[in-house]
């Protein structure tokens, strides 16, 4: 149960409480903001509803912290990311419960979601101590003019405080992709974590509080983004965003001062499949890709750009298995599980009821109960229907026909969005050819767009994004450039 055991600290009642200067609080507004449970549609937990005076506060001491925390040498950092990263699978099982509740998750792949992110922080702290103990030594003479009177040493210093905001789908996996990197490289955190998934981050914090991270380095501010969230992003005290999430990334931007940004937003990932694909494997990723966590990833497939010849068996056999997904409550551990929010379905609903109207071919009855919709396939879609362009954020799949590659790869270029794309070939020389051509930040040949592993880059082009993550890439994005020139009063070459 959520808040027992080792965690009964951070319960208060029945309000779970935020967490500040090293300890657990209740917010002096006397607020909450509820969480629905998406499956019973009734609240399942209840957070802080934080003031703008305690964002003030949090602010001042992770600004402190963050001083003494860059003089902690970088080996003890990593010491204590990995120890965190151990109490946090030690604890997986009610960590994963709450991602049950909260957001409807999957049991088995909520329990997969605490130990990736145990790896991912264990990941962190060991390329951080390699990535973070090297610098650049220059030497003036290289450049045309100079002789060799100056050395400049470069290295990679901290931010500051860093505000990391994630999205309700992977609320620790991709709060833990922000904190680690941040703390490694010496930075504090601020941790706004999404409304749908605050309490399953509110554990995962407390992982960092029991393996001893000092007093104010860590802050998670609980309320809703719509009320706390400009008042945060636009903080003076904040040297660093790093956001997932929807549009709301694209505002923040636009009213953030002038610090680093790292924005990972939506995305319409589009996969190609030519004549030549093997359908099996396609038939099996499209499942894959586009039904998990019921098309609830930013890397779900989203639409399918068929050759017309391959269009009718590739269709048959997608089918053939969407009629085997398990649908139901995450408890059972179904593939398709609620949509996070009442809201989010009326939208999915709307996206469907208007390809109806246009004409496309529902390969299965449309079916909703409350937040729970039956995974749908739509053939014969047109770039007439919203669902061509749009990102449902469920489990209903579009399939556009196509004559040409080049048709292909002018649906997915003509979207605002270019987080990843997948091709299916058996030639890899088109297949590279294809990938050159798709502008989206990566496209996988014969597989379903994926972010993990962790460490691999992940970025998007367009309005899907700016910045790449990925954990070499966000310990990089989380620091700056340092460098100290040593000016010698003659020349000095070294002889060998
Ligand atoms: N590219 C990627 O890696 C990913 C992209 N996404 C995209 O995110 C969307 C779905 O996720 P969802 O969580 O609904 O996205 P949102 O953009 O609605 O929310 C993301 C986070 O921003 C917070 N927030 C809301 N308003 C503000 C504000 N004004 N200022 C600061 N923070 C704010 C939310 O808090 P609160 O919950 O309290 O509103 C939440 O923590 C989809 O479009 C999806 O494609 C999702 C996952 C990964
Ligand atoms: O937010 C998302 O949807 C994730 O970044 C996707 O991660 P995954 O591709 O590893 O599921």
């Amino acid at each position: 149960m959520a808040g027992n055991g080792v965690f009964a600290e951070i319960l208060d009642g029945d309000v779970f409480k935020y967490y500040a200067d090293g300890e657990w609080k209740k917010s002096s507004s006397g607020k909450t903001v509820a969480i629905t449970n998406p499956t019973t549609r009734k609240t399942q937990y209840k957070v802080q509803a934080c003031t703008q005076e305690e964002v003030n506060k949090v602010m001042d001491t992770a600004k402190t912290a963050q001083k003494s925390w860059a003089k902690t040498p970088l080996w003890k950092r990593a010491e204590l990311l990995h120890k965190a990263a151990a109490i946090l699978k030690e604890h997986k099982a009610p960590i994963a419960e709450c991602l049950v509740k909260e957001i409807a998750k999957p049991a088995k792949d909520a329990v997969t979601e605490v130990v990736r992110s145990g790896d991912l922080i264990s990941y962190t702290a060991e390329e951080g101590v390699r990535i973070l103990g090297e610098g650049k030594f220059l030497v003036s003479d290289s450049f045309p003019g100079n002789e060799r009177t100056k050395y400049c040493l470069t290295s990679k210093i901290p931010l500051g405080v860093v505000l990391a905001i994630p999205p309700f789908n992977y609320p620790v996996n991709l709060a833990v992709s922000k904190i680690a990197p941040a703390l490694i490289a010496g930075n504090s955190l601020v941790l706004k974590p999404p409304t749908q998934g605050a309490v399953a981050a509110l554990h995962m914090v407390y992982c960092f509080h029991l393996a001893g991270f000092p007093k104010g380095l860590i802050s998670v501010v609980t309320g809703k983004g719509s009320e706390i969230g400009d008042f945060l992003t636009m903080h003076p005290g904040v040297n660093c965003i790093s956001f997932t999430g929807g549009d709301t990334g694209v505002s923040i931007s636009k009213k953030a001062g002038m610090i680093p940004l790292q924005m990972e937003l939506g995305g319409k990932d589009a996969c190609i499949v030519l004549e030549d694909a093997d359908l099996d494997l396609v038939a099996a990723n499209i499942i894959k890709g586009g039904f998990s966590y019921s098309g609830q990833r930013c890397t779900a497939v989203k639409v399918v750009l068929v050759m017309e010849s391959a269009a009718d068996a590739l269709v048959e056999k997608v089918k053939a298995k969407v009629a085997k997904l398990k649908v139901g409550p995450p408890e059972d551990d179904c593939d398709i599980t609620p949509v996070v929010s009442e809201s989010s379905a009326n939208y999915i609903e709307g996206l469907v009821m208007d390809a109806k109207q246009k004409g496309a071919t529902f390969c299965q009855e449309y079916k909703r109960e409350g937040n729970l919709i039956w995974p749908l396939l739509l053939d014969n879609v047109r770039p007439d229907m919203r669902i061509a362009w749009e990102e449902p954020f469920g489990p209903v799949l579009p399939v556009i026909r196509i004559g040409s590659v080049e048709e292909g790869i002018h649906h997915c270029n003509a979207s605002n969005f270019g987080l990843q794309g997948c091709v299916f070939t058996k030639d890899v020389n088109k297949a590279m050819l294809i990938s050159d051509a798709m502008e989206t930040g990566t496209v996988q040949i014969n597989s379903a767009p994926a972010r993990g592993p962790d460490h691999f880059p992940f970025q998007g082009f367009k309005d899907s994004g700016i910045g790449s993550q990925g954990v070499t890439n966000s310990i990089n994005m989380m620091t700056k450039i340092k460098t100290t020139v040593i000016n010698l009063p003659t020349p000095s070459y070294t002889m060998g």
